[in-house]
């Protein structure tokens, strides 16, 4: 039996979040050799096995076929893959891990404010110092085809190794592409978005490798750990409304219900408490709001449209 083979982030706030996601659906994570340990298991998931790696190394994982399954960043997903559709696909887009990849330029370059006057100065750039202004990034793939799409050409690649905010006061470059959430970093570094130069709008995702190989058993594991998921989803989405008495099809359509039982329904959340209301109204006894932690249904969409990839493909 082939195991699931699972990555997530070592450190910081994506390990987190993704930790605290896996424990709210049942998934505990136990991490051999403690909290600095690079693999681990999920109680509930024992045929899983999870590796602690970095979010690019997830991504780069990925794209590979090294693992199933990861939890990263877009950004990185996008970046590294020049065909990111035959590689891998995102099976979930997480709550958190928001982040955009920007273009940023010295807050004092008061007359570049677009991808065209960057294109401008760079023109000027060249002229004045007889070689091309420099953009330090991260980023490779994901800045050359937005610099090209924007048909901005007069400038030269840096590769950034980190702290790249930093690339333009140090002397290193004039132009950064660098991902940011508060923009606190570009502001402490006296750097401005340009108004296109939002590239990517990133989240955390979990993100299936369609180079692994997932034959012997590592979908059905992927299916239990999906099922989970999406009970949570459900319960989080919905309150189950327990009514003393007959409710109406045409009412029960009305407000959006589902039947459970015959006294018990499921409402969307934000409706629970209005729909309560409107069922005594209607004449019925007494309403029950009730929240569940686990909804669990037969169909595991996020599954299905993950596994029918393997299918449509040549
Ligand atoms: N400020 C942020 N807000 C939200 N998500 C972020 C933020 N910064 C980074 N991320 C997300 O987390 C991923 C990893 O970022 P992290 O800061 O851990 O990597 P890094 O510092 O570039 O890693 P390394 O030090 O290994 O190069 C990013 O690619 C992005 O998806
Ligand atoms: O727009 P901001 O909210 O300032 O975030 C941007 C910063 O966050 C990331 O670094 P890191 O993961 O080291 O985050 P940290 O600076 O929050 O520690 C990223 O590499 C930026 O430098």
């Amino acid at each position: 039996m082939t195991r699931l083979k699972l990555a997530i982030p070592s450190k910081g706030r994506l390990k987190d979040n993704a930790e605290n996601w896996l424990a709210r659906a049942g998934f505990k994570l136990r991490q051999s050799g403690g909290d600095r340990g690079y693999t681990a298991e999920l109680k509930g998931l024992p045929d899983a096995d999870v590796l602690l790696l970095s979010a690019r190394e997830i991504a780069q994982g990925l794209i590979d076929g090294s693992f199933h399954i990861g939890v990263t960043g877009e950004d990185l997903l996008n970046d590294l893959s020049a065909d990111l559709a035959r590689d891998a696909s995102v099976i979930k887009r997480l709550e958190f891990g928001g982040a955009d990849v920007v273009v940023a330029v010295p807050s004092a370059w008061l007359d570049v404010n677009t991808m065209a006057d960057l294109e401008a100065a760079g023109a000027r750039f060249r002229q004045r110092h007889g070689r091309r202004m420099k953009v330090a990034t991260k980023y490779l793939r994901l800045t050359r085809n937005y610099f090209a799409q924007k048909s901005v050409g007069e400038y030269r690649l840096i590769e950034s190794a980190g702290a790249t905010e930093a690339a333009p006061a140090s002397g290193q470059a004039e132009v950064i592409v660098d991902i940011t959430s508060t923009g606190t970093t570009l502001r402490a570094n006296s750097l401005k978005v340009l108004d296109d130069g939002v590239i990517l709008k990133s989240r955390a995702a979990l993100a299936g490798s369609l180079r692994a190989d997932w034959s012997g058993g590592a979908k059905e594991v992927l299916q239990k750990l999906l099922a989970s998921i999406e009970a949570v989803e459900s319960a989080d989405a919905t309150s189950l409304l327990v009514v003393g008495g007959k409710v109406e099809e045409s009412l029960r359509a009305e407000l959006g219900l589902t039947e459970i039982s015959a006294n018990s329904f499921l409402s969307p959340s934000g409706k629970a408490v209005e729909n309560a209301r409107k069922l005594t109204e209607s004449g019925v006894n007494s309403v029950s709001i009730l929240k569940s932690d686990f909804i669990f249904s037969q169909a595991t969409p996020s599954y299905e449209a993950f596994i029918a990839q393997f299918s449509t493909r040549a």
